[in-house]
């Protein structure tokens, strides 16, 4: 675990020029501020937009400069003091020098830049909650330097593990989970031989999962699980070499989403995917549901489904529903929650939507389903490889939900060269603090 570390380390930079001042115009979705000096553009790391600083040129290419600032001269209105002490080296959080609703109009400016062939005359929608306490979900690193423990996350400018003591925006749960866990592990025998930790919180409880790198003992175990059970965590164990199907088999854990009136329950593997921002997954529910606009006659297929966070909502008030997903143990328990839920028109396929021959055989089963409105929720990558099903499918509408502009822009770009107007765009303020930005489009099939 220790060699893995150093041989990933990146080179901190460092200062390789003389103390510059520079007026700092712009911001990039990095949160550096962008001058420019004799004509050529520099990257600022820690200035924003309005200020005036002293910097040092860290890289120097042929472009662009990037830079550190040394000294700030003149703040902008707009600098607030970090919530969390780590911030200045911790790789977590990229904007938490900025206003909150600085950080947002910044993240709306980049994302309109993006979409800028798709926007037309519409109007960014936004969505966004609390922007501290929220993430429920998160995966620490651990290290051992000279015998003593350090738990943390990768720092900004290097691979290097920073100790922290105190993550805001962990919820409120994990923040106690992590402090306790930290105590804990100081001096522990178990603390050698864990790779990360996960620390989850949903509405079952707190849990942390813990990815070993080489076999504990027994009494060790044991003496963990007593440690869980007194601070009522749920403690689940990745042993080196488990597979799915065993890891598969432990407990599983579920959260809830309001669907109007109703409560739904999803279950789901601490190793599955779950949306990170609970209110911000609820509110995202709400806008599709509100956007898509099921109706009793409508067969809305869910591609990148998960657990089925979209298909059971939507399969209240749909005709049918069908899911497709690549983890098979994620589609069985999509299928089991719609049964716990008394969904009853739901159903789920296994497939990996980026492979031609699962392509060619789930399309066709598509194709005579009579699908009417397509969502997908896919990863960074986005669905390129689908696209032509979808557009063999045809569905009167699509909502594209995207945690990577870029490829929604490519993927949203090929819809609209193939027949699709795009009706209406929003961006969710998922991940506060960092620059992370996810996106929901409706398209219309133009008639
Ligand atoms: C961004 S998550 C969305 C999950 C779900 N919609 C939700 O809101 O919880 C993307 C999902 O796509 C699945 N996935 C990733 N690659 C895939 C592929 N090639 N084919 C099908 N599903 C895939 C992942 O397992 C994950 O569940
Ligand atoms: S991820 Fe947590 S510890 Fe790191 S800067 Fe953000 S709030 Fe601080």
């Amino acid at each position: 675990m220790r060699r893995r570390i150093s041989q990933r380390r990146a080179v901190k930079p460092q200062p390789i020029g003389p103390v510059q001042t520079y007026q700092v115009e712009g911001l990039t979705h990095e949160a550096k501020g962008v001058a420019r000096l004799q004509g050529k553009v520099t990257f600022i790391e820690g200035a924003l937009p309005g200020e005036t600083v002293d910097a040092q040129v860290t890289k120097s290419g042929r472009r662009f400069d990037e830079a550190t600032m040394t000294r700030l001269l003149e703040p902008s209105p707009y600098r607030v003091d970090p919530p969390c002490p780590h911030f200045t080296r911790c790789g977590g959080c990229s904007f938490q020098h900025l206003a909150d609703e600085k950080q947002l109009s910044a993240k709306r400016d980049w994302l309109q830049g993006q979409l800028r062939n798709l926007m037309g005359t519409h109007t960014l929608e936004t969505l966004s909650d609390t922007s501290t306490a929220y993430r429920r979900r998160a995966r620490l690193s651990v290290n051992m330097v000279k015998g003593e423990v350090v738990l943390g996350f990768r720092g900004k400018a290097s691979n290097d593990i920073i100790s922290i003591d105190h993550c805001v925006v962990l919820t409120k749960p994990l923040q106690t989970v992590f402090l306790a866990l930290k105590t804990a592990l100081a001096g522990d025998p178990l603390a050698p031989n864990v790779g990360h930790i996960e620390l989850l919180e949903d509405t079952k409880g707190v849990s942390v999962l813990v990815r070993l790198t080489s076999v504990i003992s027994d009494e060790l175990e044991k003496q963990w699980q007593d440690w869980a059970h007194e601070a009522k965590i749920a403690l689940y164990w990745q042993a080196p070499k488990l597979s799915r199907a065993e890891l598969a088999s432990q407990e599983m854990r579920y959260y809830e989403v309001n669907n109007g009136e109703d409560k739904l329950r999803l279950q789901y593997h601490p190793q599955d995917f779950i949306q990170v921002n609970a209110a911000m997954n609820q509110k995202m529910l709400d806008q599709a549901m509100a956007w898509l606009a099921p109706q009793f006659d409508d067969v809305v297929l869910d591609l990148f489904c998960g657990v089925g966070n979209f298909s059971l909502p939507l399969a209240r008030s749909a005709k049918s529903v069908i899911g497709v997903e690549v983890q098979d143990s994620m589609v069985a328990s999509a299928q089991s929650n719609a049964e716990m839920n008394g969904v009853d028109n739901a159903t789920f396929i296994a497939a990996d939507l980026t492979q031609p021959a699962a392509l060619e055989t789930t399309a066709s089963t598509l194709l005579t389903a009579g699908v009417t409105k397509i969502l997908l929720d896919p990863p960074r990558a986005g669905a390129l490889e689908f696209l032509d099903s979808i557009i063999k499918i045809a569905p009167a509408q699509i909502l594209y939900v995207s945690c990577n502009a870029s490829t929604l822009a490519r993927d949203a770009e090929y819809l609209v060269a193939k027949g699709y107007r795009v009706m209406r765009v929003g961006l969710m303020d998922m991940f506060p603090q960092t620059s992370h930005v996810e996106t929901m489009m409706l398209l219309h099939k133009k008639t």
